[in-house]
């Protein structure tokens, strides 16, 4: 990346900021470029040591020097942030809010009202930190074609990106590849439980379950079959496969998973909701 690289500042230096602006850093993008803004100064301080990304405890300071502004403080505290920053705000700059939830109209009402505000909604995930992310982008009708693709860069420096013309969609995408990633952290956890039940040593049971997760998604991502097929190898007619595949369907995997991911859409929506004005 070069060194026309717009300014981003992140206001609020968490799990989700901490593992795009990491992702950024390890993809080569100017640290100097990022400024992280969080409460708190250790925090800040292993930040900058760690990454050489500037920061500071001031939201206002961050915004002043910033292009473009990832908004990636909790959904409870976003009215608080937005609301502070508002008055601040340049003509221009581009906003990006990756709160689950929060919707597009009140943001824009938190930050000032300014029928030009450059507003972008984007569902990222913490894969981003090993520039494996998913993102789902939503843009509002004042961004650019150029502030669409400077969102898109950035995001693109650390995952894949997809964009939704239907801000209701952002609910789903939260469901499939924001909260994702804790879904399959979560099979790995129930493997290896599964593997110490049937006699395997903790340390081992783990390995196999994380490496076989990861076999399996880099062999679904490099293949040119899709994933019914790929199952479709492993299972060997009467074979082991087959019976555990029976298992999962006999006990309504699919129904199991469709219900976590309505549950998780649902309280996307709630939060929209509940912390509106
Ligand atoms: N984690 C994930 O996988 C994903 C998260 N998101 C979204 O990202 C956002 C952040 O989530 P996550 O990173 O998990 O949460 P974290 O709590 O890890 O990060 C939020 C950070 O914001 C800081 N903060 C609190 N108040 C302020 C303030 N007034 N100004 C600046 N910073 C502040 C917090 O500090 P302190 O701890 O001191 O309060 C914390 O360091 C949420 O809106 C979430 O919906 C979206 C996709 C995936
Ligand atoms: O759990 C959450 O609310 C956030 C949003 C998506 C992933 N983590």
């Amino acid at each position: 990346m070069t060194d026309s690289q717009p300014t981003v500042a992140f206001i609020g230096a968490g799990n989700m900021a901490g593992s795009i602006f990491g992702g950024l850093v390890a993809n080569g993008y100017n640290a100097q470029r990022i400024i992280a803004s969080d409460p708190k100064p250790d925090a800040l301080a292993k930040l900058q040591a760690s990454l050489n990304i500037r920061t500071t405890t001031d939201n206002r300071e961050a915004l002043a020097a910033a292009d473009i502004v990832v908004l990636a403080v909790k959904p409870q505290v976003m009215k608080a942030v937005c609301c502070d920053l508002a008055p601040h705000l340049k003509p221009g700059t581009l906003v990006i809010s990756i709160a689950a939830g929060i919707s597009a109209a009140s943001l824009h009402t938190w930050l000032g009202g300014n029928q030009d505000l450059a507003l972008v909604r984007c569902m990222p995930n913490t894969p981003s930190l090993v520039q494996a992310g998913a993102s789902g982008l939503f843009a509002t009708p004042s961004v650019s074609d150029k502030q669409k693709q400077q969102a898109e860069s950035i995001m693109a420096a650390v995952g894949s990106v997809c964009w939704v013309n239907n801000e209701e969609d952002i609910h789903a995408v939260t469901a499939v590849s924001g909260s994702g990633p804790a879904y399959f952290f979560l099979m790995i956890e129930a493997m290896t439980d599964a593997g110490v039940a049937q006699g395997l040593n903790k340390d081992t049971a783990a390995r196999l379950a994380l490496d076989t997760a990861y076999g399996a998604a880099k062999l679904a991502v490099n293949s040119d079959v899709d994933v019914v097929e790929l199952r479709r190898r492993v299972t060997s007619p009467n074979g082991t496969t087959a019976e555990a595949i029976a298992s999962f369907e006999n006990n309504n995997y699919r129904v199991i998973v469709a219900n976590a991911m309505q549950a998780c859409a649902d309280r996307s929506r709630q939060l929209a909701e509940q912390l509106a004005d």
